[in-house]
């Protein structure tokens, strides 16, 4: 199994008067190139989850094993973990620190000792979307949508197996989003395995990744994407989940058996 999660919980502060529980028990086996969502209200513990897999917080209770490495064993090279994982955060701005959009997709391969050559790079540009005059450009000054490509590029350049999606079409627009889901698209296509945060289910139709959800720090649902749906609208929303115009019409196609795939396609 390429990730298990094994009875993993996570207090921060532990101890202390802030003390403040994130996770408990939890129990989850990622199979390599599949796709995942992690859902749940705000503050149920799914960015703490996420950081724990590449072990930026490493549970004090169970174990996270990562392609036979476990985040809690002294012996493990962390960063042979990190390079498995790559992570795209919510705000690709908070990942950029150099000057230009080059230097920023030469930095991580570097870091771990990895050749990029040119034609991987204007690959991995083709993937995204932008074409080579992005490479001279200043990160800080692209549009909210190409920020957010150009942070999905620097994680692609050093070949993650792996790649977590924390919010990956919060504030873009329709256009935007679009893009984006077209590029998660081809991840899939190549075989990487895909963890994703997002409140908006209803744009995942087209993927049915498997669902995670989490309720109160424990797993409350964990299972295929359209047994969730199939929960119906009552059980979905004491679960938090907006169920959407789409949804419904989704909800209705799987109830009555009617294939409506094209319908959702980007
Ligand atoms: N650094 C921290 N110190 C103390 N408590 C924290 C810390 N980070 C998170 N928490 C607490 O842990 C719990 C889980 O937080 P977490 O950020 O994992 O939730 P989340 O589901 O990602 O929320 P959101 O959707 O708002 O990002 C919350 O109660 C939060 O207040």
């Amino acid at each position: 199994m390429p990730i298990e999660i094994n009875n993993v919980s996570y207090i921060y502060a532990e101890g202390t008067p802030f003390e403040s529980v994130a996770l408990k028990n939890i129990n989850w086996n990622i199979d390599e190139g599949s796709m995942w969502v992690i859902l749940g209200k705000t503050g149920s513990g799914k960015t703490t989850l996420i950081q724990t897999l590449n072990g930026l917080l490493i549970p004090k209770t169970g174990e996270i094993i990562i392609d036979g490495l476990s985040t809690k064993n002294q012996k493990t090279d962390i960063k042979k973990i990190r390079e498995k994982i790559g992570m795209v955060f919510q705000y690709p701005e908070s990942q950029f620190f150099l000057p230009t959009v080059l230097e920023e997709l030469m930095f991580a391969p570097k870091n771990f000792n990895k050749n990029i050559s040119p034609n991987k790079l204007y690959s991995i540009l083709n993937l995204i979307g932008l074409n080579k005059n992005f490479l001279n450009r200043n990160p800080f000054a692209l549009s909210g949508g190409e920020m957010r490509r150009v942070a999905i590029a620097s994680v692609l350049s050093y070949d993650p197996k792996y790649i977590i999606f924390d919010e990956p079409t919060v504030g873009l627009d329709y256009d935007g989003r679009k893009k984006i889901w077209k590029i998660i698209d081809e991840l899939k296509k190549l075989g990487k395995t895909i963890i994703i945060i997002t409140h908006w289910l209803d744009e995942l139709i087209p993927f049915k990744p498997n669902i995670l959800h989490i309720h109160n720090h424990e797993i409350s649902y964990i299972g295929t994407f359209d047994n969730f749906i199939l929960l119906g609208e009552d059980e979905l929303r004491k679960k938090n989940i907006v169920f959407s115009e789409k949804l419904k019409l989704y909800y209705c196609s799987l109830k009555n058996n009617i294939k409506l795939e094209k319908l959702f396609q980007y």
